[in-house]
């Protein structure tokens, strides 16, 4: 059920005063049946703290985008539980799930998603009509300032840059004012300078907002505005790499494959 209490916290950055913002319990989430069998993801458990900027990283194929896709309750878990401040999300249907997204979680997805036909006003305030919250235009003008296209307010997405419209994206994220806003590979299809941006966006979210961001990047770079990364393999946390430079996660990133067969060889020891 929607709501219920999880239990308690275990984990989280040391020393942190905040609560725990994503929790979860043995995510495991398997793909077709026999032999189209994919085991995407086998028994993931983390912590997040509130307040927290976390990057995960891995191969391509190792399960990242549908971590995302169960964290944030657009898919479910075969197995396993999610938390979300505490209150479970499984869900009694369709609906409620829905409903539980829509008030706590936020999505940034790499190709943006925006609707063509609306404007810029108009996509950033379609959360808050679809969770029938009052639309506050003013709300959707201060956070478009925020994110530097107060100019661009009645544009279509079409007039505007990749980096402009990823900006929308996350601007459209954060007007509902969720607790935890997932991103994937939102600075994928960017230049440079755009990704940069955007990436100063989702941390000031954080560090101004108190929100929590998980990030799903194949970029060094981009993981290194993170607190953390976690590394995934196999649809398993293999890794966890506090206050990551981008020189350190590209070192570790050539390394996981051993990395990987090393904790394998050692755990059949
Ligand atoms: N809808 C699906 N049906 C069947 N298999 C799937 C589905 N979605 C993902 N998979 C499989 O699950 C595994 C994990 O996929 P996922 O997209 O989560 O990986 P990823 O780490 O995000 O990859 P990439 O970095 O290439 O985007 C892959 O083997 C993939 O083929």
């Amino acid at each position: 059920m929607i709501g219920r209490k999880g239990p308690a916290p275990v984990g989280g950055a040391q020393g942190q005063p905040q609560g725990e913002a994503l929790r979860l319990d043995g995510v495991r989430k398997v793909y077709g049946a026999e032999d189209n069998r994919v085991v995407a993801l086998d028994g993931v458990s983390l912590s997040l703290p509130t307040g927290s900027f976390t990057a995960v990283m891995g191969p391509s194929g190792s399960g990242k985008s549908t971590l995302l896709q169960c964290a944030a309750g657009l898919d479910r878990p075969t197995e396993g539980r999610v938390f979300v401040e505490g209150a479970e999300l499984s869900g009694d249907g369709e609906a409620a799930l829905t409903k539980f997204r829509r008030e706590r979680i936020g999505f940034v997805f790499q190709q943006f998603n925006l609707l063509p036909t609306l404007t810029v006003t108009q996509n950033v305030v379609l959360p808050l009509k679809l969770a029938g919250r009052k639309v506050d235009r003013g709300r959707a003008r201060t956070v478009l300032e925020r994110v530097g296209l107060g100019e661009r307010l009645n544009h279509l997405p079409a007039e505007l840059s990749g980096g402009q419209q990823q900006r929308v994206a996350i601007a459209r994220a954060l007007v509902t004012r969720p607790r935890v806003v997932f991103a994937d590979e939102p600075t994928g299809a960017l230049d440079t300078r755009s990704a940069r941006d955007v990436l100063v966006l989702l941390r000031e979210s954080v560090q101004v907002s108190g929100q929590t961001v998980v990030m799903v990047t194949h970029d060094p770079v981009a993981a290194s505005f993170a607190d953390a990364v976690l590394y995934l393999a196999d649809g398993r946390i293999v890794g966890r790499q506090v206050a990551p430079t981008a020189e350190a996660v590209a070192e570790r990133m050539t390394h996981l494959a051993e990395e990987v067969e090393r904790q394998r060889t050692m755990a059949e020891a």
